[in-house]
């Protein structure tokens, strides 16, 4: 039980779908006491029984990360009902419609703000409001895409978040270090989520990374949960700064071998 004893929390599931919620069973098979927090009052319908399905129903707050008095709120609720935590996964970004397709050039100062905001700075202002509660021996959990790192169609504003979020969790690793905090990321391949809902196509990218892929397959939330309970737990406890893919390897491929019709 690599997650016996261990409290945390877990931002970012909208329904049983969401990568947050393959991490989450991951956990609590291991031993995890997970507590929850939903965006708003139609998430929250989703969000409770998930947390009931985890003995977790007493353990499901509210917070809209762009709200500083939900992060404060959520702060106090977690020192009242766990006190002492031992992690944090924040699986949480959102850009406007606008920084997802159309030319890059065109995108607005508003929605420039908004995505950085809500899916970068937001990992920053959770660490420093849950500092006080986290042990000498904690890990702090984010979610990344390789967008971040090299040109992918439509990712645009997202691709620009994603390698502020990739050096922040570096530079939130090197500071938290001395504390006993350990900050990394997964890089996930593409999956059929809410956030890829509305993603033209997204069918497209599945079967792309699919065919170029080492392992000629699409990743799943549950692989995804494994490795980031590895990542939570003691087995990962020289591992930190770190941005792991879990994408079938997709990441490594310059060119696909291409077979070319024999002379
Ligand atoms: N699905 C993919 O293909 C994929 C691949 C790699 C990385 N990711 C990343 O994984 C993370 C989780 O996304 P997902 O695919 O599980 O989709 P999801 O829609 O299930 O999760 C996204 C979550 O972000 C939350 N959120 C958005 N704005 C918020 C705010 N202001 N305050 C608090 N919460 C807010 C939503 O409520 C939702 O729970 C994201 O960071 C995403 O960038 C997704
Ligand atoms: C993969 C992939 C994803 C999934 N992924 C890695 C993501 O990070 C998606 C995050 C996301 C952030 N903001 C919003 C949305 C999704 C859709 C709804 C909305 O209004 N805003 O999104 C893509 C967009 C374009 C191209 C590929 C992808």
């Amino acid at each position: 039980m690599f997650m016996k004893g261990k409290k945390g929390v877990i931002l970012g599931v909208a329904n049983d779908k969401s990568i947050a919620y393959g991490i989450a069973k991951a956990c609590a098979a291991q031993g995890a006491q997970i507590a929850f927090t939903y965006l708003n009052d139609s998430l929250k319908k989703r969000v409770v029984p998930i947390a009931t399905e985890f003995g977790s129903e007493n353990l499901v707050y509210p917070c809209d990360v762009s709200n500083p008095e939900e992060v404060k709120a959520l702060k106090e609720s977690l020192e009242k009902d766990l006190g002492q935590i031992d992690f944090i996964v924040h699986s949480i970004a959102f850009a406007p419609k606008e920084g997802l397709s159309g030319r890059f050039y065109d995108i607005s100062k508003e929605a420039f703000d908004i995505a950085m905001d809500i899916s970068v700075y937001s990992l920053i202002e959770i660490t420093r409001e849950l500092k006080p509660l986290l042990s000498n021996n904690s890990s702090i959990l984010t979610l990344s895409y390789y967008g971040g790192v090299k040109y992918i169609p439509n990712y645009n504003l997202m691709g620009v978040a994603k390698a502020a979020l990739e050096m922040t969790t570096k530079y939130l690793a090197e500071d938290l270090g001395r504390d006993g905090i350990r900050v990394n990321a997964i890089s996930a391949g593409p999956i059929k989520t809410l956030a890829a809902a509305g993603i033209s196509d997204f069918r497209f990218m599945l079967k792309w990374n699919e065919a170029h892929s080492p392992l000629k397959k699409n990743v799943t939330i549950d692989e995804v949960g494994n490795s980031g309970m590895y990542l939570l737990s003691d087995l990962s406890s020289a591992v930190t700064g770190e941005i792991h893919y879990v994408d079938s390897g997709f990441n490594i491929m310059g060119m696909p071998a291409v077979k070319f019709d024999e002379e």
